[in-house]
């Protein structure tokens, strides 16, 4: 309890905080304005008690000229200051909600690795996270609103102090149980949202193969479109049946709250009036009672209304709070070592890796040497651990044991940024921008986006320039036809698909574009195109590469016989290493590949010399 009431501090002095950095001088104005619209109420039902005393008394006209006028004061006063607080107040949300966004998802970007996106707890997380940074503006206009609640409570409860003071306690008692439980459902809204995350999650995934085109050839084509709504919708179910629990909860407390409220309202009202009648209160007395019993329970009620809201806010702050503030997934180092340019080569000293302690070993002490200048290619077997050597190239992971030199320097040593800033490469499973062509390629180096010509060059390596020049808006076209650009927003048909081997292309391009690295990863970087492309972007790549440190991976042999030297892995390690001669010499997996492949084309070639 000590351990959440701690979290729920450090989350309302972050928001806080946050809220101060965002938009300091909205946020006063905004109080002041708030203040002024939570004491109107009670000077207005104040006066009307001195004005409704002076009538039926023996006030003078000038008092009641004045009090009318100060009546009429809070009257505008009513009227006006809560447009400006609610006016203010959007300003104030709104910034905070840019903050915490930027900063959630600078704090996602500054994983240095990828284990955090592979694991369901920190997804869930996330999920909330957003949802908590989302909410920041809210938990401004709810503190705030908590604020001028208080106020305009304290000040009915003064007034009713000194009509009654026992009636005070009463309209008090009736919202300690409300708030108790309030603040106990809203601890249970939090707990539900955190059970149903899991379920909400796969919604949203349904939802999402249901409605995007990367899957509705496949729903079409296997017809599993019912199926999908089915999971969806059992999805969704879980996810009502969890709120539905909660609301029925909600519904029995604050039922029974709304009654307990009502019974001490009336039962003060027919004190009130049965005191008016034998004269222990006056007519201004009842207005005023009335008035005020009405406003404190009113009052209290948003109070604890507004208290539970804002604990059930914080809570979700405090996921924001939790990624905003999470370690890194990778050690990095306080005093990095220098990463200077590559000029020996990379070692990879007894690497072991598995993704988890639950998972297989997919390397199994791996000793290679990456010469500087290099071609390297690595082949080997579906699942032989070839893209997983890459990531821990890149350093999205550490090994799990041994070590990886690049020039002697341990790449733990290093920060994770300086590493990436030296490679360059296309992975198997590139991305797809929805953008436009430029900026396909431009994210490959964004500080060249606006450089076409530097653009157009690394298209022009990559085989694609004559395409993107050529479509409707050249190579700010849109590579998708899920947004319009703003150009296009009358005709939504200027955006493109490419085929996958362009894409492949673009993908290069962005590759070519990062030039002047000291290391360029090419995982399966042909393996869409057709076998003139690929002849022709292999040939542009062996250009590129001349001098540059490379590493090839493919499963296409003819594409990789000319590297300077053909690493195999199998079971985990270096099976077999050296130039194509030298393997097809050994005459082990890489020559027996080889010779499958190439017995493939011979057989065709065969067959079609005897067909002519
Ligand atoms: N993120 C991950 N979490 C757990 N296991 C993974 C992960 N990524 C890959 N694996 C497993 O690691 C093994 C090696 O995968 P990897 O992608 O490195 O193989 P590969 O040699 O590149 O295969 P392919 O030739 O099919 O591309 C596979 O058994 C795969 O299931």
């Amino acid at each position: 309890m000590a351990v959440d009431g701690a979290r729920l501090t450090a989350s309302a002095r972050e928001a806080a905080a946050t809220g101060w950095s965002a938009a300091a001088v909205p946020m006063i104005g905004y109080a002041v304005m708030l203040l002024g619209t939570a004491a109107a109420p009670v000077a207005a039902a104040w006066l009307t008690k001195l004005v409704i005393d002076g009538l039926t008394g023996a006030a003078s006209l000038a008092e009641l000229l004045g009090l009318a006028a100060g009546l009429a004061g809070t009257g505008v006063a009513a009227a006006v200051l809560p447009h400006w607080s609610r006016y203010l107040g959007n300003q104030v949300g709104r910034a905070m909600v840019a903050t915490t966004t930027d900063r959630l998802f600078a704090a996602t970007a500054r994983f240095p690795g990828l284990r955090p996106f592979e694991d369901p707890r920190f997804l869930d997380r996330l999920r909330l996270a957003q949802e908590g940074a989302s909410r920041a503006d809210s938990i401004v206009t709810e503190s705030f609103g908590l604020v001028r609640s208080t106020v305009t409570v304290i000040g009915f409860v003064g007034a009713v102090l000194v009509i009654s003071p026992a009636m005070t306690l009463i309209v008090l008692c009736a919202a300690v149980p409300a708030l108790v439980a309030q603040l106990k459902l809203s601890r249970q809204r939090t707990n539900m949202m955190w059970e149903i995350g899991p379920a909400e999650r796969r919604q949203l995934f349904y939802s999402n193969l249901l409605s995007t085109i990367e899957a509705a050839k496949e729903i079409r084509l296997f017809n599993t479109g019912g199926f999908l709504r089915g999971r969806l919708m059992a999805e969704l179910s879980t996810a009502h049946a969890g709120k539905r629990r909660m609301d029925r909860k909600e519904l029995s407390a604050e039922g029974a709250l709304a009654l307990l409220s009502a019974v001490v309202a009336g039962g003060g009202l027919v004190w009130a009036i049965a005191a008016a009648r034998t004269g222990a209160l006056t007519v201004g007395d009842v207005s005023m009672f009335t008035a005020a019993v009405v406003a404190v329970q009113g009052g209290l009620n948003t109070l604890v209304t507004g208290i539970a809201v804002a604990d059930h806010n914080l809570r979700l702050f405090g996921h924001y709070v939790a990624v905003v503030r999470a370690e890194p997934d990778l050690v990095v180092p306080v005093d990095p070592a220098p990463l200077p340019p590559l000029r020996r080569g990379i070692e990879l000293r007894d690497v072991w890796f598995r993704y988890s302690e639950g998972h297989p070993w997919i390397l199994r002490g791996v000793d290679l040497f990456i010469p500087y200048g290099a071609a390297v290619a690595l082949v080997g077997l579906n699942g032989a651990g070839k893209s997983t050597l890459v990531k821990l190239l890149c350093r999205f992971y550490d090994p799990s044991r041994g070590t990886i030199l690049w020039d002697g320097v341990d790449l733990r040593d290093v920060r994770p940024d300086a590493l990436r800033e030296r490679i360059s490469g296309v992975f198997q499973d590139h991305m797809t921008y929805d953008f436009s062509a430029r900026d396909n390629i431009g994210v490959g180096d964004v500080g060249a986006r606006d450089d076409l010509d530097r653009i157009r060059a690394a298209a022009r390596k990559a085989g694609v320039d004559e395409l993107l020049a050529a479509l409707p808006r050249g190579y700010d076209t849109l590579l998708t036809r899920m947004f319009t650009s703003e150009e296009d927003r009358e005709d939504s048909s200027t955006g493109v698909v490419l085929s996958g081997g362009q894409w492949q292309r673009t993908a290069l391009a962005r590759a070519f574009l990062r030039d002047g690295r000291d290391l360029m990863i090419l995982d399966e970087p042909s393996s869409g195109l057709d076998p003139e492309a690929e002849a022709d972007v292999h040939a542009r790549m062996r250009r590129h590469r001349a001098g540059q440190t490379s590493l090839l991976i493919s499963h296409r042999l003819n594409t990789v016989r000319d590297a300077d030297l053909i690493v195999v892995l199998e079971d985990g390690v270096v099976a077999e290493r050296g130039d194509h001669d030298d393997l097809m010499a050994v005459d082990g997996t890489y020559a027996r590949f080889f010779r499958l492949q190439a017995r493939g084309y011979h057989e065709v070639a065969l067959s079609e010399n005897r067909a002519q």
